[in-house]
């Protein structure tokens, strides 16, 4: 464990710089993609410079391949395996450009045993793209397209260690899933699948199947992104009062819709209904629990079109049981397909559908043009905006800018972990201070960075260097840069990264400065990034594995306390640090961790008398 270290404000006199607002979308990606990154370079600016990404980041078009599988292959054209069933508009673009062999329900051995005959590979949720296709292709696999947003059924790394794009199609089935979540709705309340199996079965049962109505029945949305917001817009319609939980959303894009965003106790204890559209993470992994059902009204009603595993699948059939949860209507398991034998599928205030989500005839023609043109971009070696897994640049370029590209990430992957409450995030600033002057340092790759950490830990969309930007502004999120130009050697491009996000609660207060804002800020130290600053408190922690920030009176004896309950249970402390205000005031300890702790850890680490609070985050 190292000795508390904490670390002074390196600044000695500067001044500060307001960036220039990023360009928009349009113009940015096609002029990066083309362009160096300075108009007046330097030596510093020759050693930072990024070149177009597109050439490094998705291989050049494919030769032919002499054992294309295709009948009737062309010559000179890649081969694309499409392994589900893809729309007529999205083979036919395929066919413009490559040999394109549909085989849908291939066994795994089967997938294995083509996939060394193609450039790429479409699939959509039915098909495991796992680490054994890669190592099967021989190398020739350069891209896999997901027609469809969740890339859960890709392994991303292994993907990316065999050089594989993978790009998906994230917004063509959105209304979609949207539509399905409101036709679960009413087919629950209405009881439409169980009378109908019951009118089927010759029984003619009108009074068991007496609905509910929706009409001013108020319905909790828990995700206000793409699909969520398109619920609330049609359950308005339906004259329900929509309210919604997500504390990463803008409070003025809800309202603008006429819905409050709000807590989640207040969603949960004051909802007739609940309909889930956040992705799982670490964070919602089954958000919907014991606990969670025992806040709820008696007789919600939940509806998931989102992803299985943010309820706790055995909870819910407890909580239907009890009464609690009065029906259930789900698109979308931990499992899938669920067992035949699962209570949950069987229970009969339980409707279900095989996770048709995305499947109308319009979406699946969407999600296929936009897979088809983001699979044949990438064949091209374009760099495509729904890249998954793209490099932000060649590494060999980054042989300078690298650490801090990381600490970049990573400040943005800690200040959202921090966000709190209902309000949303409205305004994100990065101020980069420097001795290099403000043309000698580009500062786009480490926005994109930024807002890559800050979005991919809460949503469902991938960042880019082509996407980060719009993507911010989709969400609507601003965020703007400042310089402070410090006095000394431009040998380092960067002294230190803050980044402040305003106007937003915290789930660790401490982390809000004195003017406000949840702050965090990092250096690059023997080229690993490490947190120097949280709220007020200077720290000083490397930015490996996960880290526990407790804020606790400062006295003897805390370090020992918080490490004898990590080391019960075997939980490994690889970095310490301590920042206080005075001494025996407040203090701020930062504890970098390699395993992550249970529930019960950290919840005896809450317990001991002089923390005040803490949070544990994963960078
Ligand atoms: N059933 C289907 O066929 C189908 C089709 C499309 C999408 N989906 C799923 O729907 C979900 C939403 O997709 P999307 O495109 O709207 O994604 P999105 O990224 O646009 O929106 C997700 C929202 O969830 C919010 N969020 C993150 N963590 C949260 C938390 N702890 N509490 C509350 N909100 C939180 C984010 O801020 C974001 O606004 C995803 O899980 C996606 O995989 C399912
Ligand atoms: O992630 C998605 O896009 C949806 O869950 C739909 O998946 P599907 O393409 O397999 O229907």
């Amino acid at each position: 464990m190292a000795a508390p270290s904490p670390t002074t404000a390196a600044a000695t006199t500067h001044h500060r710089i307001l960036l220039p607002s990023p360009t928009p979308r349009g113009a940015l990606a096609p002029a990066f993609l083309r362009l160096p990154l300075r108009a007046q370079p330097s030596a510093h600016a020759q050693r930072a410079r990024l070149p177009a990404p597109v050439a490094a980041a998705a291989p050049a078009a494919s030769t032919a391949s002499p054992e294309a599988p295709a009948s009737g292959a062309v010559a000179g054209k890649p081969t694309v395996l499409v392994a589900e069933k893809l729309g007529a508009a999205g083979l036919a673009l395929l066919r413009e450009f490559a040999n394109v062999d549909c085989s849908y329900g291939l066994s795994p051995e089967e997938l294995r045993a083509k996939i060394s005959l193609c450039d790429a590979l479409i699939v959509r949720s039915g098909t495991k793209v796992g680490r054994d296709v890669f190592e099967a292709s021989g190398g020739r696999l350069r891209v896999v397209g997901r027609a469809g947003v969740g890339i859960d059924n890709v392994d991303l790394a292994a993907a990316t260690e065999h050089g594989c794009l993978v790009v998906n199609a994230p917004t063509a089935n959105t209304v979609a899933a949207a539509e399905h979540g409101i036709a679960l709705l009413t087919a629950m309340a209405r009881n439409i699948a169980q009378a109908d199996a019951s009118l089927k079965a010759g029984k003619w049962q009108r009074n068991k199947y007496v609905g509910v109505s929706l009409v001013g029945k108020t319905l909790a949305i828990l995700g206000f992104g793409k699909v969520g917001s398109e619920v609330a817009r049609r359950a308005k319609g339906l004259g329900m009062h929509v309210i919604a939980h997500d504390p990463y959303a803008s409070a003025d894009r809800a309202r603008a819709i006429g819905v409050e965003l709000v807590s989640m106790e207040e969603a949960m204890t004051t909802a007739d209904f609940i309909s889930l559209h956040m992705p799982l993470t670490p964070a919602t992994d089954k958000m919907l629990n014991d606990e969670t059902f025992a806040k709820m009204k008696k007789g919600v009603r939940i509806i998931n079109v989102a992803r299985g595993g943010v309820i706790d699948e055995e909870a819910l059939v407890r909580a239907l049981d009890s009464g609690i949860v009065a029906q259930a209507a789900l698109d979308v398991f931990t499992k899938e397909p669920p067992a035949a034998d699962s209570k949950l599928v069987l229970h009969e205030n339980v409707t279900v559908t095989p996770h048709l989500g995305a499947s109308t005839v319009e979406a699946q023609e969407g999600v296929a043009i936009e897979i088809a043109e983001a699979v044949i971009g990438a064949l091209k070696g374009e760099l495509a905006a729904s890249a998954v897994n793209a490099p932000m640049v060649p590494a060999e370029v980054l042989s300078e800018l690298a650490p801090f590209v990381v600490l970049a990430e990573k400040l943005g992957r800690l200040a959202v972990q921090l966000v709190a409450g209902g309000g949303g995030i409205k305004s994100v600033k990065v101020t980069y201070a420097s001795a290099r002057a403000p043309d000698d340092l580009d500062t786009r790759l480490l926005r994109a960075m930024i807002t890559k950490g800050l979005i991919e830990p809460i949503s469902s969309v991938f960042v880019n260097l082509v996407n980060a930007d719009f993507t911010a502004k989709q969400r609507g999120v601003r965020i703007t840069e400042e310089r402070i130009l410090l006095n000394g050697s431009p040998e380092t491009p960067i002294d230190y990264i803050q980044v402040q996000i305003a106007n937003v609660e915290s789930k660790f207060p401490s982390a809000i400065s004195e003017t406000g804002e949840i702050t965090v800020e990092g250096r690059v130290k023997d080229g690993v990034p490490h947190l120097t600053k949280v709220g007020a408190f200077q720290v000083d922690v490397s930015l490996e594995g996960s880290l526990i920030l407790c804020r606790q009176v400062d006295q003897p004896g805390m370090i020992g306390s918080v490490g004898s309950v990590l080391g019960e249970e075997n939980v490994n402390v690889s970095f310490m640090s301590v920042g206080r205000i005075a001494p025996r005031k407040h203090a701020v300890m930062a504890i970098g961790v390699d395993e992550e702790p249970s529930k019960s850890t950290l919840t005896k680490i809450g317990e001991i008398p002089a923390i005040e609070e803490f949070v544990f985050l994963k960078l």
